[in-house]
Parts: structure tokens; C-alpha cells; sequence
């Protein structure tokens, strides 16, 4: 049995995974049609899977895969205790976003954690009810706002179009994952100045819960020689 890769199956985050494993002399190409989700490596003894960015970490921890690349905001999202699971191998250089906190434009008042902390406990004061912060990123946010004392709030689901949820009224701020900050712009949000949770990078992780069978680790030690990884 070979070395088990996942490696994003669509978009920038693939095309630039396949870049990086091509710059280091390693040939990944899909095999079937766009939709096949099929690929291989040329020359290596590597069983590659495209799998769902936000899948790979399951398919980490559980030790399906041996190895995976996804963005590091993923990894700590999903998997609890996660550098006891997995262990990062290098980090690659792009797919840079971060993970912020942001509240309206218009709250002139609010620039930092401390201030977010006050308006929420005047919010639940006034409303009857807990400030929301709409974020698909649970665990990172919570244990964020925990460390910075933050308390008086309640968590909303959002799994997309996350900074349109202040404008539509189904939440008061917002936790997610920015770049360019067009579209916090676009939607009259500003970054707290301590609102920095995690900064993503696309990550080679390496699975500590895998079964690694002698051959396998032989494989994968001549892997990251090929990669320059040793
Ligand atoms: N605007 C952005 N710029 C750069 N990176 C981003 C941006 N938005 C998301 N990312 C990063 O891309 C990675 C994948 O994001 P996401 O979970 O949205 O995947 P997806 O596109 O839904 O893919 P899949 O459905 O296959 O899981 C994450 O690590 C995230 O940090
Ligand atoms: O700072 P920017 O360059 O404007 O990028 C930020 C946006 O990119 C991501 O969304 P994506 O397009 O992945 O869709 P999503 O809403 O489904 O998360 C993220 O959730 C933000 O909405």
C-alpha cells in the first residue's frame, strides 16, 4: 500500500497545490475528466485523493490519509486538540486569508476587544437578548473571545456570505476569513485592531493517528527527500 495524499479537488487552492508539488519535481494530473476527481503522481509510489478542502481534516484525523493539504484555518477549526492529531510539515506559502473579527463601520465607538465587550453587555442590557457574532468557525472564535474576556455574546451559524448577515439583521458582528477586505468593505464592516484570530496558510500536514507500515515510512521519507523536506 502506498503513501495516502488528499489534496484539494477544485479552484486556487488545487491549481496552487499542484504548483507546489510540480516546483519541487513532483507531477500530480488528474486522470479522468473535471468532474472525476481522479489524479495520480507520476513516479512516486503516492495514492492521491482530491478531496474537499474542508474534508481533508476528518480524512487527516482520522488517519485515512497519511498525508493532506488544506488551509491551516481548517485544521484548527475542525479538529479538537489538533497538534495532537496532526503534525504541520511546511507551510506553503499561499493561500493567505485571516480569520477577524469585525463589527459595523458605524459603531465609532467600537475599534478594540475591550470596547466590543462593553457594547455586548450594554446590548443585552437594552435587547433582551445576547449580541450574535455570525461565524462558521465555532471552536477558533469561541476560544478567541474566551482568552480576550470576551463573554457576553451568542454564536450564529453562518456557512457562507457571512458579512451580508449584519446588513440582513441576523446578527450584530461577525467572525470570518478575509484577504483583499473587499467584501468586509462592501458590506461596512471594519476589522477590530486586536480582531486578528488566526492567520491561514494552505498546509502539508502530516497525519500522527495513521497506521504507517515500514514501507510506507520508507516511501515517505524518500517523499520528503524529493521534496526537499529533510
Ligand atoms: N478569499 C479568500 N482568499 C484566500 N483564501 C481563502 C479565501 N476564502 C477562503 N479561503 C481559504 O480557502 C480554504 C478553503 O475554503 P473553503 O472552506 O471555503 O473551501 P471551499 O471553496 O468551500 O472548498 P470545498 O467545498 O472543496 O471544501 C480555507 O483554508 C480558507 O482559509
Ligand atoms: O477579503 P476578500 O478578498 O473580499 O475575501 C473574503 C471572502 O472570501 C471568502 O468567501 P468565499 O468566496 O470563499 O465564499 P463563502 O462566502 O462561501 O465563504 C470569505 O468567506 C469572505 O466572504
Amino acid at each position: 500500500m502506498s503513501i495516502r495524499l488528499g489534496v484539494p479537488s477544485k479552484g486556487r487552492l488545487m491549481d496552487k497545490t499542484f504548483a507546489w508539488f510540480a516546483e519541487r519535481g513532483i507531477e500530480m494530473r488528474r486522470t479522468g475528466s473535471e468532474r472525476e476527481y481522479a489524479a495520480e503522481v507520476a513516479g512516486a509510489d503516492i495514492d492521491l485523493r482530491l478531496l474537499s478542502a474542508g474534508e481533508i481534516p476528518r480524512e487527516l484525523a482520522s488517519g485515512r490519509i497519511h498525508l493532506g493539504v488544506t488551509g491551516s484555518d481548517l485544521v484548527q477549526e475542525r479538529i479538537p486538540a489538533w497538534e495532537q492529531a496532526v503534525e504541520v510539515v511546511a507551510e506553503m506559502g499561499f493561500g493567505h486569508a485571516d480569520l477577524i473579527v469585525a463589527v459595523p463601520t458605524c459603531w465609532v465607538d467600537v475599534s478594540t476587544l475591550d470596547d466590543l465587550d462593553a457594547v455586548a453587555a450594554q446590548f443585552r442590557q437594552r435587547h433582551g437578548y445576547r449580541l450574535r457574532i455570525a461565524t462558521k468557525y465555532h471552536r477558533l472564535v469561541r476560544d478567541f473571545l474566551r482568552e480576550a474576556g470576551v463573554a457576553d455574546y451568542r454564536l450564529v451559524d453562518s456557512q457562507g456570505a457571512t458579512e451580508g448577515t449584519v446588513a440582513h439583521g441576523t446578527a450584530e458582528a461577525i467572525a470570518d476569513i478575509t484577504s483583499t477586505g473587499e467584501t468586509l468593505r462592501a458590506n461596512n464592516l471594519k476589522i477590530l485592531e486586536d480582531g486578528l484570530i488566526h492567520r491561514s496558510e494552505a498546509t502539508l500536514f502530516r497525519a500522527r493517528g495513521a497506521e504507517w507500515k515500514a514501507h510506507e515510512r520508507q516511501a515517505l521519507s524518500e517523499f520528503f527527500s524529493r521534496l526537499g523536506l529533510d
